[in-house]
């Protein structure tokens, strides 16, 4: 086996959790390529750099069982369609990943055998060490969850340094920026002013977690290219949380 681990990188091994919403693009629908392709490149050129990747993909591009819910369908067939939309978000990421000429699995908290293999920890492990980028597909195969839970429980369950979300704001401010403007945003912060100021950016359920086993959760732009690799080697780009 080959290890990716590069010592001279500032991580060992990351979870990356892209936003599904994002992947829509200018598009009402779907995935836009260009996005996803852009996302895949920036991805492949970190591994490549001797960080271990693993990904998490939301599916709100497609469906959210609490959209679902709101308009009559029962809540935990919603969140099982949810979860299947980031299977499709996921076997899309994949494809992008290989097509730029990477190494790309997909496993699935959900049993779908001919789509994906079924999710485990040290499964997972094992092929990041061989230098393949990972995507957790279908959350934690639990409705009632989200998928920024479903990456803090990857992130901590395969020992990462650090979880990044990309998202469609450019870090956590001290008020939802899409809705007030005069909002300020955090370089850094801690999970205890995170956690108790309610700052909705990621759910409480996942900063929890983040918090209680010490994993630093850094959040940025997914439209601003470069900003992962910026993280990565240690620059200060949108906001980081510690405990
Ligand atoms: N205090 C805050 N700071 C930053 N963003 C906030 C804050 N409060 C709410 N938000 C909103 O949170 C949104 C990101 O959360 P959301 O769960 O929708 O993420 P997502 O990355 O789009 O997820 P999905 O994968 O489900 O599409 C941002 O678009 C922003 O408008
Ligand atoms: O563990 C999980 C994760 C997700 N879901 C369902 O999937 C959708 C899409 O995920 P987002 O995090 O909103 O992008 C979510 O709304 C849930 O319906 C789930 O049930 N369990």
């Amino acid at each position: 086996m080959t290890s990716t681990s590069n010592p001279a990188t500032r991580f060992r091994r990351i979870l990356l959790k892209l936003s599904g919403e994002a992947l829509l693009g200018n598009q009402d629908s779907g995935i836009d390529p260009e996005i996803l392709y852009r996302v895949a490149g920036e991805a492949l050129e970190v591994q490549r750099s001797g960080v271990q990747v693993a990904i998490v993909i939301g599916g709100g591009n497609l469906f959210r069982g609490a959209g679902l819910a709101e308009k009559g369908m029962d809540r935990v067939r919603g969140d099982q369609m949810g979860m299947l939309a980031t299977v499709m978000n996921s076997l899309a990421m994949q494809d992008a990943v290989e097509k730029l000429g990477g190494s790309c699995r997909v496993l699935t908290s959900l049993g779908i055998d001919q789509v994906g293999e079924r999710y485990s920890a040290h499964q997972a492990r094992r092929y990041l060490e061989a230098g393949d980028i990972v995507i957790c597909a279908a959350g934690t195969g639990n409705p009632f969850f989200t998928t920024d839970t479903a990456a803090s429980l990857r992130a901590v369950e395969l020992q990462c340094d650090l979880l990044l979300k990309a998202t469609k704001v450019d870090g956590i401010y001290d008020a939802d920026p899409k809705k007030n403007p005069a909002a300020k945003r955090f370089d850094r912060l801690s999970f205890g002013t995170a956690i108790q100021s309610q700052l909705g950016v990621m759910d409480l359920t996942a900063m929890v977690m983040c918090r209680d086993n010490k994993l630093p959760l850094g959040v940025f732009d997914m439209f601003a290219p470069g900003a992962l690799a910026a993280i990565v080697a240690g620059e200060p780009v949108g906001t980081l949380v510690e405990v």
